[in-house]
């Protein structure tokens, strides 16, 4: 029996082995883990032979998953936001104002912050950007930092990640005015997300439209079993918090959990954040569950007209036929990230205004 690739593709990882399926499955960088799964895919294996193997797991055929539409409601957020502004606008003659501090030439964060950018020109928020060197020092950032920081026409400072490996994410991230900190990544923004009884100015983009996500598709969080996959400060560690305050039980996996497939399939509500394409498969997941899939993973495609297309940490094929709800990669929490930034950005410029 021989098989030896972490596969990516989970339609194209299934290798046939009599009537058996043979799979790998790896988790971060340290735990791999080796199980056998049987599907009963057409004439291959009878229901009662299936019935009689122990690690039997039976994939309904068709999806049956709501599909959650990013990119839909990303677009509505973005018209509420336009309405607002104009109306902010007629009231006190203002426009939001969002700085963007993009360092080095990663073509990913450069598209990003085009984006950004593109989506702040459609709702009526002006937008500056600095670009900045690969090899730029510390304190040329935190220079330019500190003169968004005193600029009044500035109501929200970001900037993209990931930095080059010479900065200091840290004393980066603490320069921004927590007034401006539209990313909500200054740490008394995310201490205040873990305190009780505590309001962060702002929460991180990403993990916000998640739950809008939940919130806009009627899903219940409260009392519900919620398992997040990833501890990122950007993503995994807010997701958890913000969780746990709608009052679900949160369990955190990362790269260390043994069995993480026991503790998924127990939840109702799964956030992946992971980076690990197709890691999560459709035997991970309780019937029923609802997951929201954060990966955006390139794997390589020579169909497409890139050489690659992205898919999720969540092997959509399977999930979408166990879950009851799902996002799909792309269109489903990316589009969130940016409609949230530009929400983050008005609330800091309303404050300023006193603008209800
Ligand atoms: N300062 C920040 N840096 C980074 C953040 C962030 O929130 N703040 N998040 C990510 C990158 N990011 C925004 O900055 C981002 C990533 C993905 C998307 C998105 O819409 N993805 C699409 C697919 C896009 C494609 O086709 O390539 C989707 O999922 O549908 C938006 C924003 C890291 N850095
Ligand atoms: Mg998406």
């Amino acid at each position: 029996m021989m098989a030896s690739t972490i596969f990516n593709d989970c339609s194209s990882c299934i290798l046939p082995f009599n009537k058996i399926q043979l799979r790998f499955l790896h988790l971060g960088r340290s735990v791999v883990h080796f199980r056998i799964n049987v599907y009963p895919i057409k004439p291959c294996i009878t229901p009662t032979q299936a019935a009689s193997l122990t690690t039997t797991f039976a994939m309904p055929s068709e999806p049956s998953a709501k599909v959650i539409d990013g990119k839909l409601v990303a677009k509505q957020i973005r018209d509420e936001i336009t309405s607002e502004i104009s109306k902010m606008k007629e009231a006190v003659g203002i426009n939001p104002g969002l700085a963007v501090v993009l360092v080095g030439d990663r073509k990913d964060s450069a598209i990003y912050v085009q984006n950004k950018k593109k989506a702040c020109d459609t709702v009526g928020i002006i937008s500056r950007e600095s670009l900045l060197p690969e090899d730029c020092t510390e304190e040329e950032v935190l220079k330019c930092i500190s003169e968004y920081n005193k600029d009044p026409s500035i109501h929200g400072i970001l900037v993209q990640l990931p930095l080059p490996q010479h900065l200091n994410e840290e004393n980066i991230l603490n320069a921004v005015n927590i007034d401006k900190d539209v990313d909500g990544f200054h740490p008394l923004n995310i201490g205040r997300l873990a305190m009780r009884g505590r309001e962060p100015l702002f929460v991180p983009c990403t993990p916000k439209g998640c739950i809008e996500l939940l919130h806009r598709y009627n899903i219940s969080i409260k009392g519900k079993r919620a398992v997040v996959i990833g501890r990122s400060n950007i993503v995994g560690m807010p997701a958890a918090l913000l969780l746990q305050r709608e009052d679900a039980t949160v369990s955190i996996i990362h790269s260390r959990t043994e069995n993480p497939e026991e503790i998924t399939r127990e939840a109702d509500i799964i956030i992946s954040a992971v980076g690990q394409p197709n890691m999560v498969r459709g035997s991970w997941i309780k019937p029923g569950a609802v997951i929201i899939d954060v990966g955006i993973n390139p794997v390589e495609d020579s169909k497409s007209r890139r050489g690659y297309r992205l898919v999720g940490d969540v092997c959509y094929e399977e999930a979408c036929k166990i879950a009851s709800a799902i996002t799909p990669v792309p269109g489903g929490v990316g589009p969130m990230t940016i409609a949230m930034l530009l929400s983050n950005t008005l609330t800091s410029a309303k404050r300023v205004y006193n603008f209800v």
